[in-house]
């Protein structure tokens, strides 16, 4: 934990959570903490657990193990049947697609939504037609949703968390079934509520999406949380471990790749990639900018002459969580064939 993490009050706390289905581990020891004013983006491929955790959040499963913890009254409250009336109250949830009547508005229902939640009476109208605004969709304010494509549909269903103005909003995958212009409209629409100070806890498989609003990324694969750290860190991890190299006086790109390990084998972790396309090589790096100054120099005293020396800007943060996700798709597979030699020799 760092310093600004330790000063920020922590809104919900997930420890030690597990969820097995029969035999099947969807969520494996998971710990987690969601602090005050920030946007959680929890990442993961498709069936990683992300669901799964946020229905044992929102009480709608219970966990195998483990618990979860809300802050209530600034205090760290174990959630249990009996206090999840108030301690989710100040909550909104998104978990499953939202369903609607065909024949009710988006005001008829979010209005009922605010007096369900037990807010203002007196100024639900005017918030209802805010929030309706806020994503974008004040002209269907009156239009019944059975005429509503699902991307509408979607945009109502996260309006409908926020309604009543809750402190905490948890959103599982709210990008489904949006096209391009919806998705930025809800990108906007999460900026809003960040300049708001909200908490917000955010769940997805569109990295790009999720990178946008963020403040910390937490990524789970396989039920297990394989990252958590703050975006700018991510960035940073990402950005030491890739360096472009674009050289002139060059013939065989295989030895030249001899040549730079050779020179600079010692600063690298991993192999060096020939780009055919951009006529660049790619030097695998993890070490502090000191050393990647020593490496350049390295390489030009050596005489080679180096034009562009550069650390990649686009797709390195996606680089990054397929690193994480496929590392831990090898764990995964390795575990299951260990698995599978104990069984039969049971
Ligand atoms: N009720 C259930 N019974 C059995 N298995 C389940 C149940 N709910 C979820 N699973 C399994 O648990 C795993 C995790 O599912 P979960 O829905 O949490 O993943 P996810 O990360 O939200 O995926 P997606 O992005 O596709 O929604 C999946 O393999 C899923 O099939």
């Amino acid at each position: 934990m760092n310093q600004n993490e330790s000063k920020k009050e922590v809104l919900i706390e997930f420890k030690h959570l597990t969820k097995k289905f029969g035999h099947f581990t969807a969520v494996n020891d998971l710990s987690l903490q969601i602090f005050q004013g920030e946007v959680l983006g929890f990442l993961g491929p498709n069936g990683a657990g992300k669901s799964t955790a946020m229905k044992m959040m929102a009480n709608l499963l219970n966990p195998t193990s483990g618990e979860v913890w809300v802050n209530y009254n600034h205090k760290l409250e174990k959630l249990t049947k009996y206090n999840q009336d108030y301690l989710l109250d100040n909550i909104g949830f998104l978990i499953e697609n939202p369903a609607f009547y065909e024949n009710n508005t988006p005001r008829q229902v979010l209005t009922l939504f605010a007096k369900l939640k037990g807010y203002p009476r007196n100024k639900i109208h005017e918030r209802v037609e805010e929030v309706v605004q806020m994503i974008g969709m004040g002209q269907w304010i009156d239009n019944k949703l059975g005429t509503f494509s699902k991307g509408m549909r979607q945009k109502i269903g996260i309006v409908s968390a926020v309604v009543h103005d809750p402190a905490i909003i948890v959103l599982d995958e709210p990008h489904t079934g949006l096209d391009p212009k919806a998705r930025r409209e809800v990108r906007d629409f999460l900026l809003k509520l960040k300049n708001l100070n909200k908490t917000v806890f955010l769940s997805s498989h569109l990295l790009y999406e999720v990178s946008e609003v963020a403040d910390r990324i937490a990524i789970i694969s396989h039920g297990i949380l394989v990252a958590c750290d703050s975006l700018d860190n991510l960035e940073e991890e990402a950005k030491r471990s890739v360096i472009d190299l674009e050289m002139i006086g060059w013939e065989n790109p295989g030895e030249t790749i001899i040549k730079l390990k050779e020179t600079v084998g010692q600063f690298l972790s991993g192999p060096i990639y020939y780009n055919r396309d951009q006529k660049i090589f790619e030097l695998q790096f993890d070490g502090s900018q000191e050393k990647q100054y020593e490496m350049l120099h390295k390489l030009i005293s050596a005489g080679i002459k180096v034009i562009e020396y550069s650390v990649p800007k686009a797709g390195l943060l996606e680089d990054l969580y397929l690193k994480y996700v496929s590392e831990s798709d090898k764990t995964f597979k390795q575990f299951q064939k260990k698995a599978v030699k104990v069984e039969s020799i049971l």
